[in-house]
């Protein structure tokens, strides 16, 4: 399916998430590149938007960026461990200003794009989207990118506030997507997540990170021949 473009680069957090993308990729789609791109929205755009622009200057731009790795499901929402987002929004979901509550309201929030500094959100082509996630049974939905990994009830109800549809909550989606929309009047892109754990109250022993690099493989391996 990712075929039709020129040069595929795939930007994983960590490099377990590279190899679990490599082992459905490598030798079979030799126009596609795996980047450990580090973690976090900075880190992860940094290294993005020296890739882009190195390929360029040699004359083999890549004409699509993949955000891919494990992430956090929002189970009130339907999404568990195991399941496969493909983002139809990319949203930056704690950038911005807190706004004070009250006794009874919990704060508020105000996004970069509502204090009129920039955008908050990235939505890919629609139509790569619904492709993708045909072809890996994926399920198309908004996915967060945070800074703070959530590990409070209270805080994943925060977040489900400010953003009703949220599928999956990772951290560096939006930070590809804002080094591809910013190179050369912009790239494709794409945000693939396996989901390892709820969000919620951290339980770092609860997280099926095998699982979730085993359906990241086998997403990959359902886009390439
Ligand atoms: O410990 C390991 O073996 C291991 C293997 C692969 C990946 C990891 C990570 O910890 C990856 C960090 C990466 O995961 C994303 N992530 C996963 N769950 C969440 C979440 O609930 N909220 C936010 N981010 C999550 C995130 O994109 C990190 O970059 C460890």
């Amino acid at each position: 399916m990712l075929r039709r473009f020129q040069r595929v680069l795939v930007v994983a957090a960590v490099s377990a998430e590279r190899e679990a993308v490599a082992a459905a990729t490598e030798g079979t789609a030799p126009h596609l590149d795996v980047l450990v791109g580090g973690v976090g929205p900075a880190a992860v755009a940094a290294r993005t938007t020296t890739a882009l622009m190195t390929a360029a200057h040699e004359g083999r731009p890549y004409d699509l960026v993949v955000s891919a790795g494990i992430g956090g499901g929002f189970a009130a929402n339907g999404v568990h461990v195991g399941d496969t987002v493909i983002a139809d929004r990319l949203v930056a979901a704690d950038l911005g200003s807190e706004l004070p509550g009250s006794e009874d309201e919990p704060p508020g929030f105000a996004s970069v794009a509502d204090l009129g500094f920039g955008t908050s959100e990235h939505r890919p082509a629609a139509a790569l989207v619904e492709a993708v996630a045909g072809a890996t049974g994926g399920r198309p939905g908004t996915v967060l990118t945070v800074s703070t990994t959530t590990g409070t009830r209270r805080h994943a109800d925060l977040l489900l506030a400010r953003c009703p549809t949220a599928a999956a909550e990772a951290m560096e989606g939006f930070g590809v997507a804002e080094a591809a929309t910013a190179h050369a009047g912009g790239v494709d892109f794409l945000e693939i997540r396996t989901v390892s754990n709820a969000v919620g109250p951290r339980d770092r022993a609860a997280w099926r990170i095998p699982q979730a690099l085993a359906a990241l493989t086998a997403a990959f391996g359902k886009l390439v021949p």
